[in-house]
């Protein structure tokens, strides 16, 4: 293939990252490539918490564009900052080994956590999960990018925020002052790159597929069957992490209110070769055991 292959990507510091990682180990393998940087929509909104948006995809759908008009070739995305599905002729194709999975807190002093305080965040899963465990805090929401939030918090009174661990590790400012939240679970795919093509594409699709982790692929696989089954298209607090060991796939879901005042888990483990699937299992699981009807609440509550 003698084409340049042109890379999309969103314009932040941490999106430039990931793009220049995957432009990278293209070229390692013989390609030749460009970087192509697009401002997106849901990096243009900053005053809106962004499950008000109303908007499925919105850090996707300003590449998604791009590609469907040929602008670009391939985009790159922080894989759970994707929809679960697809828009058409749009394909994931590889997904690149995974990072720290990890939510941590940025703090100034850790006193406040048995007794009152305020936290930062823009995602209703960690605010749920923070609630639930702390339901004497208080949570404000905080967004913008990575660089953005931290600076934020610098300039506000609240006591701490939460971010992804990989996020902060990939551009390099992981603060001194911080604390591993590994009781909180991550987002279906965080700290997971995905590459996505254009179907028709045969050729850039065959190239890029050499670049996918077969466990991450399956990981990842696996929390976002159970993040589409649960929300059917709507945004709720749900957390999912798998994990392989030998020939056995763990997984540990959870639902919760967006208050945090209810929450549902689930931890089952299956044969790795009935991976597929098995997020359904646990989704379902879920569903029969009370979360139906808190979706159905959820639902209820976001839309009044
Ligand atoms: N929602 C924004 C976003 N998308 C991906 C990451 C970090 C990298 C990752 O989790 O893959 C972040 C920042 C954060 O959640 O703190």
């Amino acid at each position: 293939m003698h084409k340049t292959i042109r890379i999309g990507t969103r314009d932040s510091k941490l999106a430039l990252w990931q793009a220049h990682t995957v432009q990278k180990r293209l070229e390692d393998l013989g390609y030749t490539t460009e970087i192509v940087a697009v401002k997106s929509t849901g990096d243009l909104i900053l005053d809106k918490p962004l499950y008000e948006l109303g908007i499925t995809g919105i850090f996707t759908k300003t590449l998604d564009v791009a590609m469907l008009n040929g602008t670009v070739d391939i985009a790159v995305h922080s894989m759970k900052d994707v929809p679960t599905l697809l828009p058409q002729g749009i394909v994931q194709t590889a997904v690149l080994e995974r990072a720290n999975v990890n939510d941590i807190l940025v703090h100034k002093g850790l006193d406040f956590l048995n007794s009152e305080g305020t936290i930062a965040t823009g995602s209703l899963r960690r605010k749920a999960q923070w609630l639930n465990k702390y339901p004497k805090h208080a949570v404000v929401d905080l967004r913008g990018n990575v660089i953005t939030r931290l600076q934020k918090l610098v300039d506000n009174t609240w006591n701490a925020a939460v971010f992804a661990k990989a996020g902060l590790e990939r551009i390099n400012v992981l603060p001194e002052h911080y604390i591993e939240l590994d009781w909180m679970i991550p987002a279906p795919a965080q700290g997971a790159m995905v590459v996505v093509t254009l179907e028709k594409d045969k050729d850039i699709t065959e190239a890029v597929a050499k670049l996918n982790d077969t466990p991450t692929d399956i990981c990842t696989h696996v929390e976002r069957e159970f993040l589409r089954i649960l929300e059917a298209g709507c945004t709720a607090p749900i957390g999912g992490i798998a994990t392989i060991t030998d020939d056995t796939i763990a997984f540990t879901g959870i639902l919760l209110a967006l208050d945090g005042s209810k929450k549902l888990s689930i931890t089952k483990t299956d044969t790795l070769s009935n991976y597929k699937g098995f997020g359904k299992r646990c989704a379902l699981e879920i569903i029969e055991n009370g979360g139906k009807e808190l979706m159905d609440s959820i639902k209820k509550e976001m839309n009044s």
